[in-house]
């Protein structure tokens, strides 16, 4: 018999023991969803691509709790921010789980513990004052860049995220042709490929994976990535913990880490991995955030040019902006809430899978199911944010609390940050990343739409973007023009550059 033939059978019998095993375990109320097909489910009708506004088209129709099943595998997909909440913080019999084990997508237990612990230490707000130097050195780096060669935008404003998460993981800056940097974007664009949803065969039929390594490619290809993030990453850290020893003081996560290793009990593997994740995690959700940033103000010119009168009633063209009068400037506070909020970084959050069967509001999540936290549906809940496809700082220009709109933190008002434990822990450095780049860049240039030969407008469309687990504009037309000779002077060297 030929060996493709017998393996073909071999994995047809497994598909169909598993489709029947799955199909008659089935119990409890049915979460609404559109009708399935009895052998693959939804498997056909959930497109790969803009999967977010599928998803949003089906909480229309079916509510906020709604249930596809890819081949067997059961996913619940949640738009309402009070169930992602309660289900991420309340339900303590079941965890919530990312269905990854690397880096920082660990299960519930001892080791997310330990490593959410460490990243509490090296992110915390009391901590993240302390990276201000490095995000006035790399904002600034940005303008000039942008100064530079502002036709680049679109990298300049990935390099700012990556180098700045890198310096406050490894503690050294880096050059654009630094190899670690390159090596460390090929492993982050390898992880955000592989971590969407149906993106290997294996995802959409869980069942291979009981295959015979022979015969699941898959699992040795996962093992060299493993191994070349844990040599690149356990490389860095290690280098930071020789240069411990001749530099005292050394500012930077690995650093952190050496130091608090035996009080947090963390193994040499952990901290290769934290230092790491935070990198994973910090650069690509930061980059993201800053270019829907960039299509936002070409596409409002009017919110610009409010928020640089207020940064212009607050920073003379010879003085860069710093983080002193950050909560003297509400409109600009507000803008970066609803840069956060107009299109999320990650519209499906980190996908999680329940351990354990729980009964929720009257339905039966079963475990292994893969919940899904529509942040994208969220954010265009039109009770919660009328007008929502609308790019409107003024919607986050009155706290609902009583609070004064600047006093609060940037992470609050919208859920670009994920729900209860699971919760980004990179927040409060993101946001001040996030808010010192735009002012800055605010501050320097106007961002207008490039013109065609004919001098007309080009097109700027926010639906051209990736699909994916992090979703990013695709390149779009803009250019940077300097708004005075003195604002380009004290970029590129005035002595308004006594803040870095
Ligand atoms: C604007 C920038 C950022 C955005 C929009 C963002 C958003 C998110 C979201 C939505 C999640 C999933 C939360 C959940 O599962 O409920 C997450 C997780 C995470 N983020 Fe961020 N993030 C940003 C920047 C950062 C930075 C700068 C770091 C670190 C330096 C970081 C570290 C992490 C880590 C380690 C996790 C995983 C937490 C866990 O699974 O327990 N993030 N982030």
């Amino acid at each position: 018999m030929d060996i493709a033939f017998s393996s073909g059978a071999f994995l047809g019998s497994f598909i169909i023991i598993y489709w029947v095993s799955r199909r008659f375990a089935s119990k409890g109320t049915p979460i609404p969803g559109p009708p399935s097909h009895p052998l693959v489910g939804h498997t056909f009708q959930v497109p790969v691509i803009k999967t977010w506004k599928y998803f949003e088209r089906l909480s229309h129709q079916y509510g906020p709790i709604i249930k596809v099943t890819l081949t067997g595998h059961n996913f619940v997909v949640l738009s309402n921010a009070a169930d992602a909440e309660e289900l991420a913080s309340i339900h303590k019999s079941t965890s919530y789980e990312s269905n990854n084990l690397r880096l920082s997508l660990l299960p519930y237990g001892d080791m997310l513990k330990r490593q959410r612990a460490a990243f509490h230490q090296m992110l915390q707000p009391r901590v993240v004052g302390g990276y201000e130097g490095m995000q006035y050195n790399e904002s600034l780096r940005l303008l000039v860049d942008l100064a530079t060669s502002p036709t680049q935008y679109y990298r300049h404003f990935q390099r700012f995220p990556a180098s700045l998460v890198f310096s406050l993981a490894f503690g050294e800056a880096i050059n654009d042709d630094d190899k670690d940097l390159a090596a460390a974007l090929e492993i982050l664009n390898t992880f955000v490929r592989d971590i969407n949803p149906n993106s290997h065969l294996v995802d959409t039929f869980p069942v291979l994976d009981l295959l015979p390594d022979f015969l699941s490619p898959w699992r040795a290809e996962a093992r060299i990535k493993h191994q070349r993030e844990i040599d690149l990453y356990g490389r860095l850290s290690l280098g930071v913990k020789t240069r411990m020893e001749k530099e005292a003081g050394l500012e930077c996560f690995a650093a952190r880490l050496w130091e608090q290793q035996a009080k947090l009990g963390l193994s040499d593997e952990e901290i290769f991995y934290i230092a790491g994740s935070a990198f994973i995690a910090g650069t690509d959700t930061s980059s993201i955030t800053l270019l829907w940033f960039v299509m936002a103000m070409a596409l409002y010119p009017e919110t610009m040019k409010k928020a640089q009168r207020e940064i212009d009633a607050v920073f003379n063209s010879a003085t860069l902006p710093d983080f002193s009068r950050m909560h003297d400037m509400p409109y600009c506070f507000a803008l970066v809430k609803e840069v956060i909020r107009w299109h999320p970084a990650a519209p499906l959050s980190i996908p999680h899978y329940s351990d354990a069967e729980d009964q929720y509001k009257g339905y039966t999540i079963r475990k292994g199911t893969t919940v899904i936290p529509s942040i994208w549906r969220m954010h265009h809940n039109e009770e919660e944010f009328p007008d929502s496809y609308t790019f409107d700082p003024e919607r986050f220009l009155s706290n609902t609390d009583g609070t004064a709109v600047g006093d609060d933190s940037l992470a609050e008002g919208h859920y670009g940050f994920g729900f209860g434990r699971r919760k980004c822990p990179g927040q409060h450095m993101a946001t001040k990343s996030t808010w010192i780049a735009i002012v800055r860049v605010l501050w320097a240039f106007n961002i207008e739409t490039r013109q065609d030969a004919a001098g007309n407008p080009m097109k700027i469309d926010p639906e051209d973007c990736t699909s994916g687990l992090t979703v990013r504009p695709t390149e779009f037309p803009v250019d940077f023009v300097p708004r005075s000779a003195t604002h380009l002077e004290t970029v590129t060297g005035g002595e308004g550059r006594t803040k870095m």
